[in-house]
């Protein structure tokens, strides 16, 4: 453990993430069926095995990179570019077609679309959230208020004892950044989490944004917003129909990035 700090010390960089001539594709199925009757349901079973109807979509294509220890990368381009595709292969929710990604420590992804339960309280929310993520009852019960407090969910009178149904998409991807910002984590991807927040809230998870790479990990961030990728990000990698087409310093690509896009 010491030589490893020694190591560091010497400024040598340690990896987190390690993608090599990456790709993934889709399998879409059922494309050429007919209009979703019952009989050509029933043929698509029946077909089961040949490719007939089965469209692909290449959606990342060959991105290579390594990602280390301290680093906060964006990821941008333009919509449907591959960015939610690359971090949910980067999670391991993807299989690779062909070429790998080797992640040191455990991956965790936040999206919008993280899994809360929609009929239970903040409250219970903040308790499944923490479980799912592997901390104890007891750390849950010690950062429990100040998950609260930092998702602002109650500032405007006893929101985190009601169902999250009853949120706002705003509230509700606060509350989800607040717990997964409640650990410290190996490699954070975070999926347009800021995006839904208001101003206020944005600063504020920029802020731990800023504390998580300090304490060590690796923090991916997807936003079309360029204003919090500027503001947290060291690094840029830029996609574009699944290509990496720049990877390099936040100012640097952000301005081929804008010339391209004509801001
Ligand atoms: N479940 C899926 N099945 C089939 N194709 C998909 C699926 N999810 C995404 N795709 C396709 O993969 C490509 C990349 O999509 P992806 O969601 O990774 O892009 P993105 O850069 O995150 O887009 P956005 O900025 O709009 O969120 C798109 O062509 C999309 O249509």
């Amino acid at each position: 453990m010491a030589e490893h700090k020694s190591v560091e010390q010497d400024g040598d960089r340690v990896p987190t993430v390690v993608a090599e001539e990456l790709h993934i594709v889709y399998r879409v199925n059922g494309t050429k069926a007919g209009k979703g009757s019952a009989t050509s349901a029933l043929s698509r079973i029946i077909r089961r095995g040949e490719e007939r109807g089965v469209r692909k979509v290449h959606a990342v294509r060959g991105v290579s990179f390594v990602a280390y220890r301290g680093e906060a990368i964006g990821l941008i381009g333009s919509n449907g570019s591959g960015k939610s595709t690359l971090l949910r292969a980067i999670a391991g929710l993807l299989p690779a077609e062909s070429g790998r990604v080797y992640t040191g420590g455990q991956p965790s992804l936040l999206g919008v679309n993280a899994a809360l339960m929609n009929d239970l309280t903040g409250e219970r929310n903040v308790i499944l959230g923490g479980l799912a993520m592997g901390m104890t009852r007891e750390q849950i019960r010690e950062r429990y208020q100040e998950i609260v407090d930092f998702s602002g969910i109650n500032d405007k009178g006893d929101f985190i004892t009601l169902p999250m149904r009853t949120y706002s998409s705003g509230m509700a991807a606060r509350l989800r950044f607040s717990i997964a910002a409640a650990k410290d984590h190996d490699v954070l991807m975070i999926d347009e989490a800021l995006a839904t927040g208001d101003a206020a809230f944005r600063k504020r998870s920029e802020e731990r944004i800023r504390e998580l790479r300090k304490e060590a990990g690796t923090v991916f961030l997807v936003s079309h917003n360029n204003k919090s990728i500027r503001d947290t990000c060291d690094r840029v990698l830029w996609l574009e129909r699944g290509e990496l087409r720049m990877d390099g310093p936040t100012e640097e690509v952000l301005q081929e990035y804008e010339k391209f896009t004509g801001k």
